[in-house]
């Protein structure tokens, strides 16, 4: 597993990877960096296999547990989630939004022993669907008095979703991925996370599933709930009422 940030020339933002398994790399870290040492190659993050006390190398060599050579071959698409920023659900675990939820579970998912193609986790800095902090917490304030997550933003002369997604797709380039099982129940990140060129092809969408709606722990409010509803309503997300509280 390693974590990689990314600088880029669209935003002033430094947007996270957090990749699971072996067999991933990232170009960009592994590329080699003029006059550096083997110990600027491994404080950088730019090594295979693990870290421990007294290693001096960063490639695979004598000594270093678990290469790539020795992982069996991959042949099935990784996992990937696209997660965008939200201090309030992940800090403060709000009962506003899932999202929270949804990152420990993208995590749970691609740690599973069961997992061999491992995965990817793109940490997007687009708080607020992209808003930003300060204008997603103006929204609250508007859907407590009687909006809906999309009036609200609508409201604020937001659009409903200020996203995009190319930063998402030029990184998962660098982590050498074409092909992904993406999770998620948006159709939008879908299509935008493919590009106009399809540089990344969903093969899979895997649903993104509140656990409370499985039995499996989570939480239920009735401002989360609202929340699903106009995902569902207003913004066409591959997600089955059904489970809502009646
Ligand atoms: N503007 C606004 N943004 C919100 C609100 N609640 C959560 N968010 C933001 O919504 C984003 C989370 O969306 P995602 O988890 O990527 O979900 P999604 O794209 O809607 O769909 P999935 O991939 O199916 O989860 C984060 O940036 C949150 O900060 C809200 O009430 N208003």
């Amino acid at each position: 597993m390693f974590l990689h940030l990314y600088t880029n020339n669209v935003d002033s933002k430094e947007h996270l990877a957090i990749v699971f398994g072996n067999d991933i790399r990232s170009q960009s870290l592994d590329a080699p960096q003029e006059g550096e040492t083997q110990m600027d190659r491994m404080v950088r993050g730019a090594y295979t296999g693990r870290l421990f006390p007294g290693r001096t190398t960063s490639g695979m060599g004598a000594g270093v547990a678990r290469g790539r050579e020795e992982q069996p071959q991959v042949t099935e698409a990784p996992l990937v989630r696209i997660h965008s920023e939200c201090y309030t659900g992940e800090t403060a675990w709000s009962a506003r939004c899932d999202c929270g939820e949804q990152l420990d579970e993208a995590a749970r998912l691609m740690s599973l022993p069961g997992n061999a193609s491992g995965g990817i986790i793109i940490y997007l800095r687009q708080e607020g669907r992209g808003i930003g902090l300060g204008e997603k917490l103006k929204a609250y304030n508007l859907q407590d008095l009687g909006s809906d997550t999309v009036e609200a933003n609508l409201i604020l002369r937001h659009p409903a979703d200020a996203r995009s997604y190319g930063l998402a797709t030029a990184m998962l380039r660098d982590l050498g991925q074409q092909d992904v099982r993406l999770l998620t129940n948006n159709p939008e990140k879908i299509r935008a996370v493919e590009g106009p060129n399809r540089e990344v092809v969903v093969k899979e969408r895997v649903a993104m599933v509140p656990l409370s709606w499985k039995g499996r722990g989570g939480f239920r409010s009735e401002e989360v709930e609202g929340y699903l509803k106009a995902k569902i309503e207003k913004m066409g997300h591959m997600l089955d009422m059904g489970g809502m509280s009646k």
